[in-house]
């Protein structure tokens, strides 16, 4: 059988913090991601959530256990990742088309097979018509959709996804939701969403993680087995939704408000 395309195996992750001390930010976590599935992450703010994407895309190594993509080590950023933060990369002084065009660039495409590109996956976030406009003369939904466009077009076998949608309002965050799942369900992509909102996270995944409080580690996985394709505004409301909502959150509460009773501690 191939391996999870995606494997940390008791990864830990420490930083060296301010006052000479070592804290650790991540501890012996353990997941593993398959090919074609949507893993929502949540946890308690600042419990290490983007520290964890971090170890799986290379950028920081981990300091102990293993982290592997396509069953190797992860070394390096490894091929065939895309990221979307919650502050976007679009370049501004850059136009809509010329900001998708960049990534098939910079990955050897011709100017011509990068302009089809390009010109392909603006069409399909619902941008035709825009490829000229600059950054600042759209609007922030408009903004997000070249960000998806930025990150498909180079069409990512892993999707490391930080809150991507929590500075948008909550009208243009449901519909980002349901463009990212109909751009997503015709890839075979893994997907880890990274989000403080539960609502998001069970309306997107096949399952969620809930990390613990601070050092990170999997308190618990829980499976989404609803239906797709899904419309996340008429999903939240059905009563399966409703029933696997309170199950996550009766297991994220308790994570909350520890991080909450050490944040009254510290600042006491
Ligand atoms: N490069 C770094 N150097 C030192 N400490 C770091 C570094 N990156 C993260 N940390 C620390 O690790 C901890 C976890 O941070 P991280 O950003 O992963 O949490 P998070 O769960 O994503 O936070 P949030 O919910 O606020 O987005 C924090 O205490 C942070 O200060």
């Amino acid at each position: 059988m191939a391996p999870p395309l995606i494997e940390l195996i008791s990864a830990t992750k420490r930083f060296p913090s301010g006052n000479g001390s070592v804290h650790t930010a991540v501890r012996d976590l353990s997941l593993t991601v398959s090919a074609g599935e949507f893993v929502a992450v949540v946890g308690p703010t600042g419990c290490g959530k983007s520290t964890t994407l971090s170890l799986v895309s290379g950028l920081q190594p981990a300091s102990a256990g293993e982290v592997r993509v396509h069953g190797e080590p992860v070394r390096s950023i490894p091929d065939g990742v895309g990221y979307m933060f919650q502050n976007d990369a679009v370049m501004p002084w850059r136009s809509v088309l010329d900001n998708v065009v960049s990534g098939p660039r910079y990955r050897g495409a011709s100017k011509a097979e990068a302009r089809r590109q390009a010109a392909d996956w603006i069409e399909r976030v619902g941008l035709a018509g825009f490829e000229k406009y600059y950054p600042h003369q759209l609007s922030g939904g408009m903004r997000k959709r070249v960000a998806l466009a930025q990150t498909l077009v180079t069409q990512p076998r892993i999707l490391l996804m930080d809150e991507p949608f929590s500075a948008l309002d909550v009208q243009t965050r449901a519909l980002m939701q349901d463009e990212l799942l109909r751009l997503w369900q015709g890839t075979d992509a893994a997907v880890i969403f990274v989000t403080h909102d539960l609502e998001e996270a069970i309306a997107l995944a096949d399952k969620v993680v809930v990390m613990t409080a601070s050092p990170a580690t999997v308190k618990a996985v829980f499976d989404v087995p609803l239906p797709r394709p899904r419309e996340v505004e008429e999903l939240r409301l059905t009563e399966d939704f409703l029933k696997i909502y309170r199950e996550v959150w009766e297991s994220l509460r308790t994570e909350v408000d520890k991080a909450r009773e050490r944040g009254a501690s510290r600042v006491a």
